[in-house]
């Protein structure tokens, strides 16, 4: 007989909220979840309540396109971009659940001289970190992805292709899922469905604790990963952010039989393309240009995008679409995280991820809960403070985004 759900043991205990923690995070997606359980397993930190205004997961952690990858251009990118690829190598048996990482390749298709010219130099920097990226000839792309269109005479003709094999995708609710129920199995309370309303301060201005729907709680650490959402809740803080947050969008096809290797990419025509488990073709686009809370972009958008894949793969142009769908993403002017402390003591930010922060979860959530439980930025983060809009030292990632943003 089939159990019935009520004697299925929950993953996670929906958690009571208690009236004072240690350490409470602020969004219940991969990034805070990921904290939470470091600061448990790697810190000893479990008087710790992960709160999300909604489900966990429910944000970009569950709306996303699950690409994973580390070609980014400078040293400091590289670093933490890599040390999410090495965790996500062992994080299923980290976790005891299957987060599906599968290191199938991603491939940035060159469609002019400026794009072989950029590529051709993130390859030249990413070999000097030790990250792999090779350049394919077009033969060469097209022998890894059958469907991929190399004619000449093709309206955005392929004039090679940077390829990196260590990346690829993974099954993005099970490292939400994963997460908390790791993070719960070692005392963190994860408390769904309770919207914070502001963030609270003493006489001394460091953090006191947060108002929530369920009302006050205390804390004398609090970390703030609520992606699109981030500025809003900070600046009850009284702390203004560089941020902007747009819609950002995705759509997946009828499934057919397994046909598309790689995760395939293209700045120049906004679009990428994968094959999901279920056979699905996972593809996405670059953000409305128009800011905006909404997790909803306009169609203009999906039918750019879709033109732009017929274009690149026409055997794709009779394939049904079956929905859309998406989130908001929260983007930088450098499209490059905000990932350590804030002028307010007590008070931690892991946010600015854009279109890229999926990829980053194990490497971003493992060093932000070093920066809250040292107080002090692990190496990998230290370069990602928020001054560096003040003093200029940024760390211009726009064309690794490999999306427009
Ligand atoms: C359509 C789409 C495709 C993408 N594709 C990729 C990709 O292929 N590869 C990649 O690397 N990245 C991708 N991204 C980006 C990636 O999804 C995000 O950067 C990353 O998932 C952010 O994780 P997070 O945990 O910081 O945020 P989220 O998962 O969004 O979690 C933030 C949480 O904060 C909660 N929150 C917000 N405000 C409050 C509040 N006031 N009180 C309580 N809780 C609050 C939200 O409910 C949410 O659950 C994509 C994003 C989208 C939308
Ligand atoms: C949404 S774009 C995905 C990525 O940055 O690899």
């Amino acid at each position: 007989a089939l159990t019935s759900y009520k004697n299925v043991e929950p993953q996670w205990p929906d958690a009571e909220l208690k009236s004072e923690y240690d350490v409470i995070i602020v969004g219940a997606g991969g990034h805070g979840l990921g904290a939470a359980y470091y600061l448990a397993k790697e810190h000893g930190i479990t008087n710790v309540a992960v709160i999300d205004k909604g489900w966990l997961g429910g944000g970009n952690t569950g709306r996303n396109t699950t690409i994973i990858r580390s070609n980014y251009l400078y040293d400091e990118s590289a670093r933490l971009y890599d040390h999410a690829v090495d965790l996500w190598d062992g994080l299923s048996q980290d976790l005891n659940y299957n987060v599906m990482f599968s290191q199938r390749g991603v491939m940035m298709l060159a469609h002019n001289v400026h794009d072989v010219q950029s590529f051709k130099r993130h390859i030249h920097a990413n070999r000097l970190n030790g990250v792999d990226n090779v350049w394919l000839t077009p033969e060469q792309a097209k022998e890894k992805c059958p469907p991929l269109n190399i004619s000449p005479n093709a309206r955005y003709p392929v004039m090679g292709a940077a390829f990196q094999q260590r990346g690829g995708t993974a099954r993005h609710d099970a490292v939400a899922w994963g997460y908390a129920r790791a993070a719960a199995a070692r005392g963190v309370d994860i408390i769904q469905n309770c919207p914070v309303l502001s963030i609270e301060r003493g006489p001394d201005g460091a953090v006191s604790g947060l108002q929530t729907a369920r009302g006050f709680v205390k804390a004398k650490k609090i970390a703030v990963s609520a992606a699109g959402g981030t500025s809003v809740v900070m600046d009850t803080a009284g702390v203004r952010l560089p941020l902007e947050s747009y819609p950002l969008q995705a759509l997946v096809s009828e499934p057919v039989k397994p046909i598309f290797p790689q995760v395939v990419m293209s700045n120049t025509v906004h679009a990428y393309i994968s094959q999901s488990d279920k056979g699905e073709l996972v593809i996405g686009s670059g953000t409305d240009q128009y800011v905006s809370y909404s997790q909803r972009g306009g169609l203009p958008l999906i039918e750019h995008t879709l033109a732009a894949i017929c274009e690149v793969f026409p055997i794709f142009r009779r394939m049904r679409m079956l929905r859309k769908w998406g989130g908001v993403v929260d983007v930088t002017p450098d499209r490059s995280p905000i990932l350590g402390k804030t002028p307010v003591k007590g008070l931690y930010l892991n946010c600015g991820w854009g279109t890229g922060g999926f990829k980053a979860t194990p490497g971003s959530a493992h060093v932000f809960a070093h920066t809250i439980a040292q107080d002090e930025p692990h190496p990998i983060n230290a370069p990602f403070t928020l001054e560096r809009f003040e003093t200029g030292r940024l760390i211009d990632e726009a064309a690794a985004a490999a999306v427009a943003h």
